[in-house]
């Protein structure tokens, strides 16, 4: 699913009612309604609903959702926050409609500020996508009230006081929603996580814009929708067989960080390679050929760390389809050289993780060695020893995208919505997953996912917008299953479903 700028939002608002053809007021009726089904699925008639709107095209649509939902057996108080002069026409329109039913409350001063009790619900459609400057006066006492309120808060669109695509100041103040109820498309400020409390639960309702408008505006911005994911996922042929789906391996773990390499294998397994082969210092070697025998495994003539070489011979990097690197490897010297080697001699795509990415900030020169498409798969604390430090989330953004395309690799910056930069510097968000994720080994899980998928052919891509969709989608089935705060990385792995 695209997402838009603020800017292309009001195009599309254009497009839609010049081409529908629709009048702007009936498309403010459709919004509303289309609100107002969202909210009655989820509150009962028995909750009193306060609504504070302001005067512009979002008051606009409050005006509008409280006419329907008072239609609709409600009890429904209106407070319009008078923070300046003007209305928008289509405000108005709703406003003279509204006064015949019921009386309305108008804020103008801190003292008309009614009192908000816990059982209510409160909706919040006093700004909109129109907000261009922080909010002040009487709206923003209006808000600071809302915000000490014990009561639920739904917010039309967007919180009052948010930005939808650029950084807020350090003291703006921004309604806290429970639920953001949006219209058409998500904005990128609900993707970023300083903005989280001012966002909540986000839900996106189908308001009929423009599909054509939609498909013909160019966006480097993309949320990854579950149907999305589905597509890319490849199904097997009937006369598949093993060396169909590549020949995977991972150079993993340390003395002390076996697991991550065990958790990194068998999540390889699970995402579908045809052979993996692992390569681990010695003193992991038992241990993986007891826990992944699945695998092949060829123990590094080290002891303790990763050097690259074996008894059986170097390693024929060149033989393998896809390589995966990093999860519990550390920062020997002897594990630098291995992984200058390996930069310098195979050149499909990698997978890059953990201290192998922590090798890279601290050798920049072996940045350059990077085969083109490799997919690396920093945290932000990783990414930031790779980069620089950023001064708000739409600067990482920045950051990450001109990353991804001077060294033409993929970035997944992790976390909630992880963002996923491609070569060609479009970020794509992920969609699934959730905090029970944030937990030791869940990230070699995904470099195990990944490598599978580069060995079973998929383009880079692909495998990072599927890989860390159904990584995410597995941590939601855990999280159904047993709850988010038990979960471990081993769940994830076993809870991996491909189809
Ligand atoms: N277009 C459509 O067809 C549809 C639109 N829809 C709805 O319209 C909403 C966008 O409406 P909107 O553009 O009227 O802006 P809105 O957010 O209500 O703000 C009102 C005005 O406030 C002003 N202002 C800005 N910052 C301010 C500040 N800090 N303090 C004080 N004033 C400030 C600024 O006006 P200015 O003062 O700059 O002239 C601004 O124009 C959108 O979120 C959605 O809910 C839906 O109905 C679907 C169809
Ligand atoms: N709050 C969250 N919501 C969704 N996913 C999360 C959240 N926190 C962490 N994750 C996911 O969990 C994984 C953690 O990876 P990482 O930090 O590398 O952990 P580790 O190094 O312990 O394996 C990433 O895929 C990340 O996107
Ligand atoms: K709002």
């Amino acid at each position: 699913m695209k997402i838009l700028s603020v800017e292309q939002i009001r195009q599309l608002d254009q497009y839609t009612i010049q081409h529908e053809p629709i009048a702007p007021i009936n498309l403010m009726e459709r919004a509303a309604q289309t609100f107002v089904d969202w909210f009655t699925a989820r509150f009962t008639t028995s909750y009193p609903v306060k609504l504070f709107c302001g005067l512009g095209n979002n008051g606009g649509d409050g005006l509008a959702i409280a006419r329907i939902l008072m239609q609709q057996g409600y009890t429904i108080e209106v407070n319009i926050v008078r923070y300046a002069p003007r209305e928008s026409d289509d405000f108005m329109h709703n406003h003279r409609r509204l006064k015949l039913l019921t009386t309305l409350n108008y804020i103008e001063q801190p003292n008309n500020i009614p009192a908000i009790r816990h059982n209510e619900i409160v909706i919040d459609a006093i700004f909109g996508s129109g907000l261009d400057r922080p909010v002040d006066g009487i709206a923003k006492s209006v808000i600071e009230t809302i915000n000490r309120a014990p009561a639920k808060v739904v917010s039309v669109d967007i919180a009052s006081g948010l930005y939808p695509d650029k950084p807020n100041g350090p003291d703006d103040v921004i309604i806290e929603p429970d639920y953001t109820v949006t219209f058409q498309l998500p904005k990128i400020g609900f993707l970023l996580p300083r903005n989280s409390r001012y966002v909540g639960q986000w839900h996106i309702i189908d308001i009929k814009l423009s599909k054509r408008f939609i498909d013909q505006t160019p966006t480097p911005y993309f949320y990854t929708t579950p149907e999305e994911a589905r597509l890319l996922l490849r199904q097997r042929e009937r006369f598949s067989h093993k060396g169909t789906f590549g020949h995977a391996l991972l150079l993993v773990g340390s003395y002390g960080k076996i697991g991550a390499g065990v958790l990194a294998a068998r999540a390889c397994l699970r995402s579908g390679v045809g052979l993996l082969t692992v390569q681990a210092p010695r003193c992991g070697y038992a241990v993986l050929q007891t826990a992944v025998p699945e695998a092949m495994c060829r123990p590094d003539t080290h002891q303790y760390v990763l050097s690259g070489q074996s008894e059986i011979e170097g390693i024929p990097y060149e033989e393998f389809t896809a390589i995966g690197v990093g999860p519990g490897i550390g920062k020997a010297p002897e594990t630098a050289n291995m992984l200058r080697t390996l930069l310098s001699q195979y050149r499909n795509p990698l997978v890059i993780d953990a201290d192998a990415l922590n090798l890279l900030a601290e050798n920049r020169d072996l940045m350059s060695l990077i085969p083109e498409h490799s997919i690396l798969t920093p945290h932000p604390k990783e990414f930031e020893r790779l980069t620089q430090k950023w001064e708000n989330d739409y600067d990482k953004l920045e950051i990450l995208c001109d990353f991804a395309r001077r060294y033409r690799i993929v970035v997944v910056l992790k976390g909630a919505h992880t963002a996923i930069a491609t070569p060609e510097g479009d970020i794509h968000f992920n969609s699934s997953g959730n905090p029970g994720l944030s937990t030791g080994g869940t990230g070699d899980v995904l470099t195990g996912i990944l490598t599978a998928l580069l060995a079973q052919g998929y383009d880079s891509v692909e495998a990072a917008v599927l890989g860390v969709y159904q990584h995410g989608l597995a941590g939601d089935l855990v999280g159904r299953q047993r709850g988010q705060i038990g979960m471990t990385a081993t769940d994830v792995l076993d809870a991996l479903r491909w189809s």
